[in-house]
């Protein structure tokens, strides 16, 4: 009787672990969103409710503040995160922190990391003026305009795999991928830090990011790009946005600053200049934004973090 008993028990948890695999698979979308004192606490999904402020930055599923004309982040500045019960500490205990800490010594980040968290969990965006040291910035210059010297760039489309068009009335840049030049000293040194950017993004906003692709993109003078989304309709891989300038003492009066709208009305927004040093992070699928004119050559790396592709579950 009671081995009967354990084989039924065993039974049931194969057949929940199946269904909880398949859930994730096929990303189903939770039936119950989960509200307190009229605020989306959850989507419901297993787990995302412990942890929401953080999750739904990476959360897929459909929720109503993806139909909403309003921002998520302008109605109600989420809780702030509690550090001592992260999931992360949790699992990693002192072992984990002491890896950390001794990481600082050979970091080539110049800000913290922790406010870089806290301000994307509060408003999905940030800029971070002499994010990297002046040395490395100065190095990644050379080695762009060394590539762009050996006439390596080509024009950027527009669009997607199939999809992709040089719409020069949409964006008149020109770009290398920096898998074609990832040997360079300072394209490796660049790929370092940003990875040490995604590892912590990783573990304290949870987006599963999986890697980044960038590419030096060159506007010549009077070069732009009109106002757009990067994430592309039928991929949601694209998460972060990256974008890390190159012109050093540029002039407010040379134009070509990234414009950032802050709501989908476009009604509100930030103008950065593109000097060197200066790291923009944004999410991909929320903020629309522009480069205008720029009256000399403008120099940059624009990046993606990805997280594992997919279709769209909404
Ligand atoms: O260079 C910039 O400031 C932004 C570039 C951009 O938006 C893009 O390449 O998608
Ligand atoms: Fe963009």
């Amino acid at each position: 009787m009671l081995a009967t008993l354990s084989v039924w028990k065993r039974e049931l948890n194969c057949l929940r672990l199946s269904f909880f695999m398949a859930s994730r698979r096929h990303r189903i979308v939770p039936k119950r969103l989960v509200w307190a004192r009229g605020e989306l606490v959850s989507c419901g999904a297993s787990g995302h409710g412990r942890r929401w402020p953080r999750w739904r930055l990476g959360c897929r599923h459909a929720h109503p503040w993806r139909e909403a004309s309003a921002p998520w982040w302008g109605e109600r500045k989420p809780e702030k995160f509690d550090r001592a019960h992260s999931p992360c500490r949790l699992a990693y205990g002192r072992k984990r922190q002491s890896v950390h800490s001794a990481m600082k010594f050979m970091t080539q980040l110049q800000f913290d990391l922790d406010t870089v968290l806290d301000t994307l969990a509060d408003t999905g965006w940030i800029v971070l003026p002499r994010a990297l040291p002046a040395e490395l910035t100065a190095n990644l210059r050379e080695a762009c305009l060394q590539v762009w010297d050996e006439g390596r760039f080509h024009e950027a489309a527009t669009g997607r795999a199939g999809g992709q068009a040089r719409r020069a009335e949409i964006r008149s840049d020109s770009v290398l991928w920096l898998d074609q030049v990832a040997e360079l000293p300072a394209v490796r040194a660049y790929n370092a830090a940003m990875d040490e950017i995604m590892q912590a993004v990783n573990r304290g906003l949870y987006l599963g990011l999986v890697e980044l692709e960038s590419h030096f993109a060159v506007y010549p003078e009077g070069a732009f790009y009109k106002k757009h989304l990067d994430r592309f309709q039928d991929d949601d891989a694209r998460t972060l946005t990256t974008v890390f300038y190159l012109n050093e003492n540029w002039p407010a009066e040379a134009g070509g600053q990234i414009r950032l709208y802050l709501d989908d009305a476009c009604e509100r927004f930030v103008d950065v200049e593109p000097e060197a040093g200066t790291l923009v992070l944004f999410l991909a699928d929320r903020f629309w934004h522009e480069v205008l004119p720029a009256k000399r050559q403008r120099l940059s790396v624009t990046g993606w973090y990805r997280r594992q592709g997919g279709s769209l579950p909404w």
